[in-house]
């Protein structure tokens, strides 16, 4: 198929090697000149600006955004959406926002064109060498542009999963859960680094990942990072976060559904940006009027 990739950051530049490994044809393009320029040399066709990109590209259209969630999306959207025919369609595949994606798709359907969301997981990695895909869109759409992920997913790794919305829907959760899933494996490697016995944790997370109840992608790249620094002591414990985390935490409140991990693992990463904390104070000054506890002086 020809499609068009805006956006060529590690995972877009990834996306269009692994789509060109597959005979595709994509016209690249991004802000920064560069990357386009070197896609070119490896088959890709560069674009110079967004208008560009969709002059290379015959109705019906095919145009991947792969340009970070929020405003930037709508920047991109505004620049597009003028160049494109009825029956287009444009795939977001970041980690938006479901509901700005509801917003955007209302919008573009008014306009004759398909918005497809695809929440897109494995990394860098899996970008190149196939990826996860989760779809969402109308199934005839999907249904055209199925062949691209048959060929850039790994087996069995991509899935539609229904109308538009649902696949920043369902990558929103996945990335809860990550938040959950690494939050316990820290926590693990905390109490082995506070217990009386000597651990190497590469050796640790090695022989967790293979075989092991709680084997998985996550532990084998804690393997990857304890064996490039054994103690993380070149590393802070500043656990930054981009969105979803918080999102998947919005919306169990809004749905009343229990999603204490996922919620703690969140607040956790709030905590780690600070190096002390209000409530803390709050904590221990009432301790030590009511008790006459003792409190740690600055
Ligand atoms: O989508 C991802 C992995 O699945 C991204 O790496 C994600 O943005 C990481 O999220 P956060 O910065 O909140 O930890």
């Amino acid at each position: 198929m020809k499609l068009g990739m805006i956006g060529l950051g590690k995972m877009g530049y990834n996306l269009v090697l692994n789509c060109l490994d597959h005979g595709h044809e994509v016209v690249a393009f991004d802000v920064h000149p560069e990357p386009a320029q070197k896609l070119e040399q490896k088959g890709a066709i560069a674009a110079a600006s967004i208008e560009e990109l969709a002059s290379k590209l015959k109705p019906p259209r095919v145009v991947w955004m792969m340009v970070p969630a929020g405003e930037t999306v709508d920047l991109v959207l505004e620049q597009l959406v003028p160049h494109l025919s009825r029956g287009d369609i444009v795939i977001d595949g970041g980690n938006s926002n479901y509901k700005h994606t509801l917003a955007r798709a209302e919008k573009l359907q008014a306009n004759g064109l398909h918005y497809m969301d695809v929440g897109t997981s494995g990394g860098t990695s899996g970008a190149r060498e196939g990826g996860c895909f989760m779809i969402g869109g109308n199934p005839e759409s999907f249904r055209s542009i199925e062949p691209i992920f048959k060929d850039i997913a790994v087996k069995n790794g991509y899935l539609y999963a229904g109308e538009v919305g649902s696949g920043h829907f369902l990558k929103m959760v996945h990335n809860g859960i990550e938040y959950g899933m690494m939050q316990a494996i820290g926590e693990g490697f905390e109490i082995l680094d506070k217990s009386p016995f000597n651990y190497n944790y590469e050796d640790v997370a090695r022989v967790w990942a293979n075989g092991s109840v709680i084997r998985g992608w996550l532990m084998e790249l804690t393997q990857n990072a304890f064996s490039k620094d054994p103690n993380l002591e070149e590393i802070r414990g500043v656990m930054q976060a981009s969105g979803e985390g918080q999102w998947t935490v919005e919306t169990a409140l809004e749905q009343k559904a229990s999603a204490p991990v996922i919620a703690m693992s969140l607040f956790m990463r709030f905590r780690s940006l600070e190096e002390d904390t209000f409530h803390g104070k709050v904590v221990a000054a009432l301790r030590n009027e009511f008790g006459g506890h003792a409190v740690v002086k600055k």
